[in-house]
């Protein structure tokens, strides 16, 4: 079932300012949405919003055509799983995941065949009758998802369900969470502040920031083409270049970090920031004297390298190599960029996505 928001503006009690300003958008069904932002962008309450715990102060949520606005929570046919797991803790595992079930008068026989199917599916049959606190953190989450899918709910919200598990686990459940998603045919609206979920999890993004929403795109496209200075800087690690430009020149581009990019399209004189991602530039070690920059910090991650260079004018730079680059400290590099470069305004906007290249397939940095 398929979800809008129109309008849809949260102000809390007798606050002046609402916390969520005129959010619109459009949930396919079957989709795997994400809501991402930072703490107290408003994600949860956008959410408890959908799920009916709270009143909408303006503006319209439709599921599936219908107006739901004024509906209880328990009519708008949708499971809900939060980042504490909310599990009866003197009941077994079958037993929390009927308890729902069972509390909506489902006859028995339907109640065993929807926890069993629910146990198989979370990989659980084998710890049906322990209690939660025999389980491990990714257990106790299979169980809450369990309870969502034996619900037979067709929307299902999660409220970053896996911030409790450790790394690997959190890792394992993305995917465990994306199959079951695309195996049921779920509509899942999931919430987090982390970008990488979001990234790996989504079919499409909603990127929340100061009450308003700032994009919405599929993962790729927000990371390709962001909206803006926040969006370009929130998803990526390490988080992209943006480097203040002014330029009086049209058509080539003086950039005060030293790059140059002559511009297919001509700009407005006027002040820019360029975006450019850390893998889009390479450091080669030169010579001493010669070069435009010199290495101030190396991190080996194994498969990666990160660089950080302080140019000669002056500006810092994140740059991300594949392999494990040696490099030592204060080591003289020439910085040269590849690829595509952003163009965002004065307002923070982007505005362009040029080709950096000049002479040869870098842009040279002098
Ligand atoms: N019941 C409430 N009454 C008043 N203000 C609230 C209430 N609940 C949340 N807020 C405020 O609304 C804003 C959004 O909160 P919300 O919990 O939706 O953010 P969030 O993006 O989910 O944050 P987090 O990632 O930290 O959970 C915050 O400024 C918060 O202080």
């Amino acid at each position: 079932m398929g979800i809008e928001l129109q309008g849809i503006t949260k102000t809390y009690g007798k606050a002046e300012q609402p916390v969520l300003h005129d959010v619109n958008a459009e949930i396919q069904d079957g989709e795997l949405f994400v809501i991402v932002g930072p703490s107290g962008c408003g994600k949860s309450t956008l959410l408890r919003m959908i799920a009916g715990i709270i009143p909408i102060t303006s503006g319209k949520l439709a599921i599936d055509g219908q107006i739901m606005n004024a509906v209880p929570p328990k009519d708008r046919k949708l499971a809900m799983v939060f980042q504490s797991y909310a599990l009866y803790p003197f009941l077994d595992v079958a037993a929390n995941v009927a308890f729902g079930l069972q509390a909506r008068k489902m006859p028995a026989v339907e109640v065993e065949q929807r926890v069993n199917e629910a146990l198989k599916l979370g990989d659980l049959t084998a710890y049906r009758n322990r209690k939660p606190r025999e389980l491990s953190g990714g257990q106790r989450q299979r169980v809450a998802l369990a309870r969502a899918i034996a619900s037979d709910a067709k929307i299902c919200l999660m409220d970053e369900p896996l911030s409790n598990l450790d790394a690997q686990l959190r890792v394992r459940m993305r995917t465990e969470i994306r199959e079951l998603q695309r195996k049921l045919g779920l509509t899942l609206i999931y919430v987090t502040h982390d970008q990488t979920e979001a990234m790996t999890m989504a079919d499409h993004v909603m990127v929340l920031h100061e009450q308003h929403v700032q994009q919405i795109d599929t993962p790729l496209d927000i990371y390709n083409h962001p909206a803006n200075h926040f969006v370009a800087e929130f998803f990526g690690t390490p988080q992209i270049n943006l480097l203040p430009v002014t330029t009086e020149i049209t058509r080539e581009l003086q950039v005060t970090a030293g790059f140059q990019l002559t511009l297919q399209r001509p700009l407005t004189a006027g002040t820019y920031t360029l975006g450019i991602r850390p893998n889009q530039l390479l450091a080669l070690p030169v010579a001493a004297g010669a070069g435009n920059g010199v290495v101030t910090n190396v991190e080996t991650l194994g498969e990666l390298t990160i660089i950080e260079v302080l140019t000669d004018n002056g500006t810092a730079l994140r740059i991300v190599q594949s392999g494990q680059v040696q490099f030592p400290l204060e080591q003289r590099v020439q910085v040269s960029a590849q690829g595509k470069i952003l163009i965002f305004d004065e307002h923070e906007q982007l505005i362009a996505e040029e080709e950096g290249a000049t002479n040869d397939q870098f842009v040279s940095v002098n």
